[in-house]
């Protein structure tokens, strides 16, 4: 994760014949974690898509160096396979890695196809691949979003190591995310 660093330069975002945000600028190095906070619609999960490549920039420029995991509500994970063989599918593509199977919870339910986890395991199974993933950045959509209390903490957890270990983590969510030293951006004051 050496030299990870996120850079967005004076970025706009149209959606339709919307502009949600205008002249947002951030910079985020090695170990730093950024949450982007407010109301719905506003166009949090936008941002994210704009920086990971998924979505156009009405203006400006974003420059990320490393990889991007994304985690939103498309957990990408085979949801007739049973969660075993869909992480081994991500495994073949990303390498060998310690899914943290048995830490998100996971282990005893390898043998259940996906569509049959719960709104919280799937959260956790879309986290044991992002980790499989091994990317530098991550960026997360409403992460905490149908977690447990005791899963919320781990989501924490795993992005404070993931911050330690020379990772970057930018979190959309409206609600509070305890992690030190994490900077807010109010998206709000970039409203169009
Ligand atoms: N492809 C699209 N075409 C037109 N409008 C879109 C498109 N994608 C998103 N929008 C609109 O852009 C706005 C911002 O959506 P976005 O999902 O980024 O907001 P958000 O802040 O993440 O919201 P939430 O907190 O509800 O997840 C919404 O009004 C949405 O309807």
């Amino acid at each position: 994760m050496q030299g990870a660093a996120v850079s967005v330069t004076d970025l706009a975002c149209r959606r339709g014949d919307r502009v949600l945000f205008r002249r947002l600028s951030l910079r985020l190095a090695a170990g730093e974690a950024l949450q982007i906070a407010g109301h719905n619609g506003i166009g949090k999960s936008s941002l994210l898509r704009i920086v990971a490549g998924l979505a156009p920039a009405f203006a400006g420029s974003v420059e990320v160096n490393g990889t991007i995991g994304l985690i939103d509500e498309r957990h990408a994970l085979d949801p007739v396979q049973p969660l075993g063989k869909a992480l081994a599918f991500w495994q073949h593509i990303d390498g060998a890695a310690d899914n943290e199977l048995a830490r998100l919870g996971l282990s005893d339910l390898l043998d259940v196809p996906v569509r049959y986890l719960s709104t919280g395991q799937k959260k956790r199974a879309a986290l044991a691949r992002l980790i499989g993933q091994k990317a530098s950045v991550w960026l997360l959509d409403e992460p905490l979003n149908g977690l447990d209390v005791h899963a919320v903490e781990l989501t924490e957890t795993l992005v404070a190591e993931h911050c330690a270990a020379g990772g970057i983590a930018l979190v959309a969510s409206h609600q509070p995310f305890a992690l030190p030293g994490m900077g807010r951006l109010a998206l709000a004051e970039y409203a169009a």
